[in-house]
């Protein structure tokens, strides 16, 4: 019997990194997934369809099973209960950092600091593992406005060239985590469909060393 696999996928650049991978991996969708308003896509493979998420729901999905596997930035397993998931390949794509930032040359609070972010459970365990007393402040995005309008005393957010910081006055200060985007598979899936999705990691790592040699 023929066991389908369906692949999460997280939509915006992290899908335009995804799909040169995939494609390399033998695997493409069978319509153009940007000018669709379709979430579900069937594939070459006929056994093995695509959803597009929201990079934040990708997690969420392959923990509970509605998908077997998915492509996330580490930065959201980082946020999301794992203990259903295998992260069996780094996909080498959307590297960043997770980094505090604040105020350039601005002194931190010597006691409680406010602290805006999305990515909370990040937060709460670089501050506690400071042992910094560290409210944290929930936002969705721009979370570098948050320091300027006085929300916040540092953030915690995603950092690449650092140009968004520079240009609303801020500095980086420490690294949390080294982020890049990583193929996770669900533990039941792993057993259930092991020969199938066996094959597509190896696959994808072969196309991942490709890329890398390139
Ligand atoms: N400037 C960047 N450079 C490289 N990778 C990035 C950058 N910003 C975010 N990423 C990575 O790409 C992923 C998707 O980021 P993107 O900005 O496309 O969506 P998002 O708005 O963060 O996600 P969501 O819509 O779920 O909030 C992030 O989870 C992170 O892993
Ligand atoms: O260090 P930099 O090169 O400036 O990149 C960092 C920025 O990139 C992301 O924003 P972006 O607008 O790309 O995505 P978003 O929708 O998550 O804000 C992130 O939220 C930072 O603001």
């Amino acid at each position: 019997m023929v066991m389908q696999i369906t692949i999460a996928l997280t939509k915006g650049r992290i899908l335009k990194e995804t799909l040169p991978l995939l494609a390399a991996a033998g695997l493409e969708p069978l319509e153009d997934i940007a000018k669709s308003r379709k979430l579900i896509f069937p594939t070459n493979q006929e056994n093995v369809r695509l959803l597009i998420l929201r990079g934040s729901d990708v997690p969420t999905y392959v923990q509970h099973g509605a998908a077997d596997m998915g492509v996330a930035g580490k930065d959201n397993l980082l946020e999301n209960d794992d203990s259903n998931i295998y992260e069996p390949l780094d996909l080498n794509i959307a590297r960043c950092r997770l980094m505090t930032a604040g105020i350039k040359g601005a002194p931190l609070p010597s006691g409680r600091i406010k602290v805006a972010t999305k990515f909370v459970q990040s937060a709460k365990r670089y501050y506690a593992a400071q042992g910094r007393q560290a409210d944290i402040i929930k936002l969705y995005g721009a979370m570098e406005l948050a320091p300027l309008m006085d929300l916040a005393d540092e953030i915690v957010d995603i950092v690449d060239t650092g140009n968004t910081l520079k240009a609303n006055g801020l500095e980086a200060r420490d690294k949390i985590a080294e982020i890049s985007s990583r193929l996770i598979v669900n533990k039941a899936s792993m057993k259930m469909k092991y020969s199938a999705i066996n094959a597509l990691i190896e696959q994808l790592a072969q196309a991942v060393s490709a890329r890398k040699a390139s």
